[in-house]
C-alpha cells in the first residue's frame, strides 16, 4: 500500500455537548478519489469540514484525534490555516465565484500568495481553466463577471481558482447537487481527469455517483464509520448489512 498522504484517525467531534463523529479513521493515497455516503445528518460534511479545519470557525466545536498531512500534524498550533487551505481546498455545493470577472476569481489565490506578474497571472489562468475543462467556454469571455455563467460553469470555475494555487488535495461537499445531469456530468469527467495530480475527497448524495468516478467508498451512519471499500466490491459486495440496506434503499 503506498503511503497515505493524509490520514486521520479517530475523529471526534462535538457540537457543545451533541458529539457528532464518534471515531472516525480512514487514509487517502496520492491520485485516489474516495467518496463519502451516508444518510443525511450522518456526519459527512462534519468530517470533510475537518480536514481543511473549517469547523475552526465554529463555537464550542471539540475535535480529538490525529489528522497526519504529508508527515505534519494538521492540527498543530502553529499551523498557517491559509497555506493549509491552499494545499486542501473544498469546493462547495453551491458555486461561490466572488462577483467579478473570471479572470480575477482564478487571479486571486495568486495576488494572495505574492506579486506575479501579468504575464504570469495570464499564463496560470489558462493553465487552471484547461485542468478544470471550462477553458473553451470561457476564453473569450475572461473579463465577464464569473456570476453571468451557468451553474456548472461557476463550478468548474471556482475549481480552477483552487487550482491555480496549486493544492494535494481537492475537497468537494456534494458539488453537483444543485446542478443539471449535463453539468453534473462534466464535472465528474473533470474529476476523473483531475485525480491524475490531485487526491479527491468527495460528499455526495448520489450513490450511482460514487460508483462511476471512486476509487474507495466510504459509509457513515449516525456519526460512525461502517465501512470503506474499493469501490467496486463495495457496491457488489458489502461487509455491513447496514451498508446493504442504505445501498438498496431500505433507508436514507
Ligand atoms: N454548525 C453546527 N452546529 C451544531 N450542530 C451541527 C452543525 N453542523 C452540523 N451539525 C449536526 O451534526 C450532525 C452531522 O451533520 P452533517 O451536516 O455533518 O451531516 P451530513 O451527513 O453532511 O448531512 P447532509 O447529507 O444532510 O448534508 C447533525 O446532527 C447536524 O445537525
Amino acid at each position: 500500500m503506498t503511503t497515505p498522504l493524509l490520514s486521520t484517525k479517530n475523529v471526534h467531534l462535538s457540537y457543545g455537548d451533541h458529539e457528532a463523529l464518534h471515531g472516525i479513521s480512514l487514509d487517502y493515497e496520492p491520485n485516489t478519489i474516495t467518496a463519502l455516503i451516508g444518510p443525511s445528518g450522518c456526519g459527512k460534511s462534519t468530517y470533510l469540514r475537518c480536514l481543511n479545519r473549517m469547523n475552526d470557525m465554529i463555537a464550542n466545536v471539540t475535535i480529538t484525534g490525529t489528522f497526519n498531512f504529508k508527515g505534519q500534524d494538521l492540527y498543530a498550533p502553529n499551523a498557517n490555516l491559509v497555506a493549509l487551505r491552499t494545499q486542501i481546498g473544498m469546493v462547495f455545493q453551491q458555486p461561490n465565484p466572488f462577483p467579478f470577472s473570471v479572470r480575477e476569481n482564478v487571479a486571486y489565490g495568486l495576488r494572495l500568495n505574492g506579486r506575479p506578474s501579468r504575464t504570469a497571472i495570464a499564463e496560470k489562468v489558462e493553465w487552471a481553466l484547461k485542468q478544470a475543462a471550462v477553458w473553451d467556454e470561457v476564453k473569450d469571455d475572461l473579463d465577464k463577471n464569473a456570476l453571468s455563467f451557468s451553474g456548472g460553469q461557476q463550478q468548474r470555475i471556482c475549481i480552477a481558482r483552487l487550482l491555480a494555487v496549486s493544492p494535494d488535495i481537492i475537497l468537494l461537499d456534494e458539488p453537483t447537487s444543485a446542478l443539471d445531469p449535463i453539468s453534473s456530468s462534466e464535472i465528474e469527467a473533470t474529476l476523473m481527469a483531475l485525480k491524475k495530480t490531485y487526491t479527491i475527497i468527495i460528499v455526495t448524495h448520489n450513490l450511482q455517483q460514487a460508483s462511476r468516478i471512486s476509487d474507495r467508498t466510504a459509509f457513515m451512519l449516525n456519526g460512525d464509520l461502517v465501512e470503506v471499500g474499493e469501490t467496486n466490491q463495495f457496491f457488489l459486495t458489502p461487509e455491513q448489512q447496514a451498508t446493504s440496506d442504505y445501498l438498496t434503499g431500505k433507508f436514507g
